[in-house]
């Protein structure tokens, strides 16, 4: 029969819970007894079936029990302690009992063993520290509960996290990867753990890694965002670019582990750990960048100061090998015309174009940059002999010659290439360019399209250059530049019906200058743009002077330059000069030369038939010294055409046969057009000419070019 017996005042449920368990009451009273006023809570059960059920209804901390009863006895009852789930401690309580019976305690788990008789003392120490070492087993299970909780915290937080987390034994083999670093490389887990970081590394990068997975360091002094390329299994969730998926970018940080010994000063080294993140995404938005600091955007080729870089390194080479280099300067003949044209869309197609076909013709080693505008430049190390350069060159040439296909439109073009030799013709980059720059300008100078060797003589071409562009750029703001006027007779009547206007150049110094010495240079140095608008404005000038009083007005021709036409601004600035002098249009003639519409025909028409639109008519000057334009003749909005004057001073007897002049004269009258002879210096020639048809002629015969004044004089004589 179990009686409950609260042993103190204090609330039973901060008191250890007992159990007393004797099939003797005389044994059970005096235990009860002892432990009085102790502060237990005590319970005491009669036999063992009381204790059973006690044990059912109640949690206890400690059962003092008694082995040997009637009817269930000791060693039952702790079986029954055993299946429960919070155990109460067993201190067995008896008389002498045989060995077996006391093991049979022990292996049930028996906490102790208290011997009949026992002191009061006895009893409470034995039950005292049954209790204490209870609450210590209750603190520990709560702190290894707590621990494996925190674990599990941690673990969670280092396998969710972004970054790749790992540990390296002292032999540098991984000893722990988190999740992502699995994900990261593509391995599982047990593929990791155990093998050397050396598998995953790049063969390059093997040497920097041997001093970071060695980091002994701790704290601030470790190894810190060290980037490193690793090898990863084919498909790592990381990246979506199949060919980028074996090898990405970590960067990452490394400290190193110690144990400590006895002696804390010397702790051993046990291995490093870290964390490392994927950076491939940001390397290869680096490289992207890098790239473009050093390449042209449109043809891809190294810029100007990738290639100053290689040139620099190629002259270094030389140096030490005692050998000679090449540096070429390319400049496309034209490309200004297919651009202006064409349109830059197409100006830009032509440019990569280009740049392939270049590239075609070179070996491994040599350079091709992209200077800018329709500029290359190239190294060729390592020259054999100078012949190398020169059949590059001219590889270049032959390849730039053939037609190129802008979507449809055959373009023609060619190029003027210089080039220097290191170290011949400069021991600087900057000085090697410079002199292949003037090779290749002495290349345009002879009429383009080939290539020349650097030699100092240019300089001095180049210094002239120079200096009559300043010069002819001052002429036109000191107003040294003048129109001349050749009048134009009518033959058989003998009167001036028009003249022709030609430029010259009052030099301060060397007199008068005729333009077929500064209209070239003017030309090719683009002056030729603000001479032309000069001239147009200077002879609607004049031509307002001179008025229209009298007889028939005069027609005047004027020489446009290619070059002019080609300027997007002609038209307006013509008809504006007509406007703001308030001069017919009828009373101007446009002479071209018969090039002009080789050039490109299509864009000759359309600027010629705005003029006709406007009023103004056009005169094909030279012609018969051009290339065969009779193709293109009839689609010009043309009026007249000029016979050469070195046709006329063939013409040596009244009575002979010229074929060329009588060609001309028959197109002329086929196509109803008017006809000018320039150049008639004789006679024999103004009779022949008259003779076959051609009424209008120009010439030293009648008069020469002159002055507005003696213009006028004549006008008026
Ligand atoms: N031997 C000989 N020559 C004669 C005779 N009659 C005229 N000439 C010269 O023949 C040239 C005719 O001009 P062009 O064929 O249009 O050829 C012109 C024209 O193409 C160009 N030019 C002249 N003035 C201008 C100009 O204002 N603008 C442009 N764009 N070109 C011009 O320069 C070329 C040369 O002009 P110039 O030296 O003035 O030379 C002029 C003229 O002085 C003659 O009986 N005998």
């Amino acid at each position: 029969m179990p009686t409950h017996l609260d042993a103190s005042a204090t609330p039973s449920s901060h008191r250890p819970r007992l159990l007393l368990v004797d099939d003797e009451p005389r044994v059970l009273a005096s235990l009860q007894e002892m432990l009085k006023g102790s502060g237990y809570a005590i319970t005491t059960a009669d036999s063992g079936t009381a204790a059973l059920a006690c044990l059912a209804e109640m949690r206890f901390d400690l059962v003092l029990l008694d082995l040997l009863m009637m009817d269930v006895d000791g060693h039952q009852v702790m079986d029954f302690i055993n299946q429960q789930d919070t155990k109460a401690d067993v201190i067995v309580v008896s008389g002498t009992v045989g060995i077996e019976s006391a093991i049979g305690a022990l292996k049930r788990g028996a906490h102790d063993y208290l011997r009949k008789p026992f002191s009061r003392e006895e009893l409470l120490r034995t039950v005292d520290n049954a209790l204490r070492q209870r609450d210590l087993q209750q603190i520990n299970r709560r702190m290894v509960a707590a621990l494996a909780l925190s674990e599990k915290k941690y673990r969670y937080l280092v396998d969710a996290s972004p970054d790749m987390i790992y540990m390296l034994g002292h032999e540098g083999r991984f000893t722990y990867v988190n999740d992502r670093a699995c994900q990261m490389l593509g391995y599982e887990r047990e593929e990791l753990l155990g093998q050397h970081y050396t598998a995953l590394l790049h063969a390059e990068d093997h040497e920097r890694a041997l001093y970071v997975f060695n980091e002994r360091r701790v704290g601030e002094r470790a190894s810190r965002d060290v980037e490193l390329r690793v090898t990863c299994r084919a498909g790592p969730t990381h990246t979506h670019d199949a060919a980028d998926t074996s090898v990405i970018t970590i960067s990452l940080n490394a400290i190193g582990m110690h144990r400590e010994k006895r002696d804390p000063h010397t702790p051993t080294y046990v291995g490093t750990y870290g964390i490392a993140r994927d950076v491939s995404a940001r390397k290869r938005a680096e490289a992207v960048i890098h790239h473009q600091a050093y390449h042209d955007i449109l043809t891809d080729l190294p810029n100007r100061v990738l290639f100053k870089d290689r040139l620099g390194l190629a002259m270094l080479q030389a140096r030490r090998k005692h050998t000679e280099l090449a540096v070429m300067f390319i400049d496309l003949d034209r490309f200004k015309l297919v651009n202006d044209t064409l349109g830059h869309g197409h100006g830009d197609k032509l440019l990569q174009q280009v740049a392939l076909r270049l590239k075609d013709c070179l070996r491994k080693g040599d350079t091709l940059a992209r200077q800018g505008g329709d500029e290359f430049t190239i190294v060729l190390p390592d020259l054999r002999s100078r012949d190398d350069a020169r059949v590059v060159a001219d590889k270049f040439i032959e390849r730039l010659q053939q037609p190129f296909d802008l979507s449809g439109n055959e373009v023609h073009i060619s190029a003027s290439i210089g080039v220097a030799i290191y170290p011949e013709h400069g021991e600087s980059i900057d000085e090697l360019l410079r002199n292949a720059d003037i090779a290749m300008y002495r290349v345009k100078d002879l009429g383009k399209n080939g290539h020349a060797f650097y030699d100092p003589s240019m300089h001095d071409a180049l210094h002239q250059n120079v200096a009559l562009e300043q010069h002819l750029r001052r002429a036109l703001e000191r107003n040294e530049l003048e129109m001349y006027y050749q009048p134009q007779i009518d033959a058989a009547s003998g009167r001036i019906i028009g003249a022709e206007a030609l430029m010259r150049w009052n030099h301060p110094v060397r007199g008068l200058i005729m333009p077929g010495e500064f209209l070239p240079f003017a030309e090719e140095s683009g002056l030729i743009v603000p001479i032309s608008e000069w001239m147009i404005d200077t002879l609607c000038r004049d031509m307002a002077h001179w008025g229209t009083d009298g007889a028939d007005p005069l027609t005047l021709s004027l020489n446009l330059s290619p070059h002019y036409l080609d300027h997007s601004k002609f038209f307006e600035t013509m008809r504006n000069a007509l406007q703001r002098y308030d001069i017919g249009p009828g009373r101007i003639a446009v002479e071209i030369t018969e090039n002009i519409c080789i050039r490109n025909p299509q864009y000759a028409i359309e600027q010629l038939k705005k003029l006709g639109q406007l009023g103004v008519s056009v005169a094909i000057d030279d012609f018969g010294t051009g290339y065969s334009s009779l193709a293109y003749l009839h689609r010009f909005p043309i009026h007249t055409i000029k016979i050469d004057q070195s046709f006329v001073q063939q013409i040596s007897d009244e009575d002979g046969h010229y074929p060329v002049v009588l060609a001309i004269i028959s197109i002329s009258r086929g196509l109803n057009l008017d006809l000018v002879a320039e150049g008639v210096e004789t006679e024999v020639q103004a009779r022949y000419l008259r003779a076959h048809g051609c009424s209008t002629m120009q010439g030293f015969l009648f008069h020469r070019p002159m002055p507005l004044g003696g213009f006028v004089n004549v006008l008026n004589s």
